[in-house]
């Protein structure tokens, strides 16, 4: 009651009753305009939702994860006003995003993060006909570009050989391995993309390093909060965070823009050098065609750019990192990939990515490697674009949807002893073929899967199989070994800082 007068005391009347009046429609539009059968979920609050109870403890995604025992595979909650609708098993995930994936492809527009995404530019955050016409010039040239140019298998052995020479240069000391391959990963995007690498020293590229692992350790993923809530970024504590994330994308967007401007002034219709060329040429031959309708401009350039690389270094770095901890934790498992290496290519000579098909336990390991590593904890947020059924459920038009990728891949009901590095569960009888369970799914599937899995696969094979070639991983004698627990960084979940030796053979 005091309280209520001294409120009264500040406020007059009419402005009372027209807040209080407010509060009614929004507590009845929250309990009575919310659709029907929609999958079951935890309440929340109204305007908040559940958004205030996913981030006043601990991590929001173990949260989430934990929903999962009291609803079930499928259920729902409000974040802000936003409906979201979480799916944990592969069923419905393979029915959701691909036999009704014309309905859930559309990636959700993050209001939030509007400045970031430059308003759904790019690949990542893009829809329609802008993002049909950029995955398809994209998949078609990351796959190589024409005679005369580095093959991009030629581009990676050359990472490939910078993070070898600087593991012989340990002299079998503990290291940590993870800086190394944030640069080798850096370079291989950089060298695929723009045609050049960079020494570690070079300040252009520290430049980009620095955005990039400010962007990454200011992202949390789609449990961001701006996201659903977006006048929250006018929030003092709140603003600095967001202003500071939105200055690092601009630092990732300003590097591609000169490397845009660079090629330019270079650029050679004879020679196609690498992405940002055959850009170059896609975008004269649309324009021709279409004129101010091309999907081609600059601006959209140079954001589709940023986003390979924010899409394909971190992805690469923390899968390798992974590799290389388990290589070291199942030493038997390391042994018998390298009889493999052994017999098939031998020590004369180095990898190439064709040997992979006489190799089958190695390819085995690197699909195993990355179900145990599991660095991506969900997909990129869709929206559900027409009212669909998922298990009974009505999933409205306009819900998002969260794909929990994670569980998946150490799900009991799917893999058996999941926290077990065990190559041979991708392999068939015949010991020859490999087996792919439907729930593997490290690169995602449906339309709107990774457009860098053959060069993502690519990668990991060379560089387990270069690096085993000369090297025996080990963990530090007599340190105590260290945790599998995962960590978030970023946007991908990493292992814990470890360190590791690499002794020559
Ligand atoms: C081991 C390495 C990688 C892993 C595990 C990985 C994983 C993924 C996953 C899970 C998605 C989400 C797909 C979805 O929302 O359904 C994705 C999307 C994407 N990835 Fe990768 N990725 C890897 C490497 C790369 C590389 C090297 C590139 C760049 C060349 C790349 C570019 C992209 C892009 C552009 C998308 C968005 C596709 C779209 O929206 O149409 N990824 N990736």
């Amino acid at each position: 009651m005091d309280l209520l007068a001294s409120l009264s005391g500040l406020l007059n009347t009419n402005t009372l009753a027209l807040l209080a009046s407010l509060l009614v429609i929004i507590v009845i539009r929250y309990l009575v305009v919310r659709p029907r059968n929609l999958p079951p979920g935890p309440c929340g609050i109204p305007i908040f939702g559940y958004l205030l109870s996913l981030f006043r403890t601990g991590y929001p995604w173990d949260i989430i994860f934990k929903k999962r025992e009291k609803y079930g595979d499928i259920w729902s909650m409000y974040l802000g006003s936003q409906l979201v609708v979480v799916l944990h098993n592969w069923k419905l995930v393979k029915e959701a995003l691909v036999d009704q994936g014309d309905h859930t492809s559309y990636r959700a527009i993050m209001h939030g993060l509007n400045v970031a995404t430059d308003g759904g530019r790019g690949i990542v955050h893009s829809n329609g006909r802008q993002w049909k016409e950029h995955r398809r010039f994209l998949l078609k040239s990351l796959r190589g570009f024409g005679v005369g140019t580095k093959s991009i298998e030629e581009r990676i052995m050359e990472e490939v050989d910078y993070l070898t020479t600087q593991m012989a240069k340990q002299q079998g000391k503990p290291f940590s391995i993870s800086n190394y391959l944030h640069l080798v990963s850096t370079n291989i995007i950089l060298h695929v993309v723009f045609g050049k690498r960079f020494d570690l020293d070079n300040k252009e590229l520290n430049v980009l390093l620095r955005a990039l692992h400010g962007m990454f350790h200011d992202l949390e993923g789609f449990v961001n909060p701006l996201i659903y809530v977006p006048w929250l970024r006018h929030l003092p504590f709140i603003r600095t965070k967001y202003t500071e994330m939105v200055n690092h994308m601009t630092t990732v967007v300003n590097w591609s823009k000169k490397q845009i401007a660079e090629h330019r002034s270079t650029y050679d219709p004879k020679c196609m050098r690498d992405v940002v060329d055959d850009y170059i040429r896609e975008q004269k031959e649309q324009f021709k065609l279409l004129g101010e309708e091309s999907t081609f401009t600059e601006s959209q350039f140079a954001k589709t750019l940023t986003d390979l690389i924010v899409a394909g270094i971190e992805t690469f770095s923390t899968t390798f990192d992974w590799f290389a901890f388990y290589m070291a934790m199942c030493p038997d498992v390391q042994s018998k990939v390298r009889a493999e290496i052994d017999e098939v290519i031998g020590t004369s000579r180095l990898p190439t990515y064709e040997d992979r098909l006489k190799m089958p336990y190695t390819e085995a390991t690197c699909m195993e490697l990355q179900r145990i590593g599991n660095i991506a904890m969900s997909l990129f947020l869709r929206t559900v674009t027409k009212d669909i059924e998922l298990e009974g459920y009505n999933i409205p038009a306009g819900s998002a949807l969260i794909v929990n990728l994670y569980t998946m891949q150490i799900d009991e009901g799917y893999w058996k002893n999941p926290d077990e590095l065990n190559p041979d569960r991708f392999i068939d009888g015949s010991g020859k073929v490999i087996v792919k369970p439907d729930s593997f799914m490290p690169f995602s599937l449906g339309r709107r899967n990774c457009i860098g899995e053959s060069l993502g696969k690519m990668e990991l094979f060379l560089f387990l199989t270069s690096i085993l070639q000369k090297f025996e991983l080990t963990f530090p004698k007599g340190a105590p070994l260290p945790t599998t627990e995962h960590i978030c960084r970023g946007i991908t979940m990493a292992p814990k800082p470890y360190e590791i030796c690499a002794t020559q053979r």
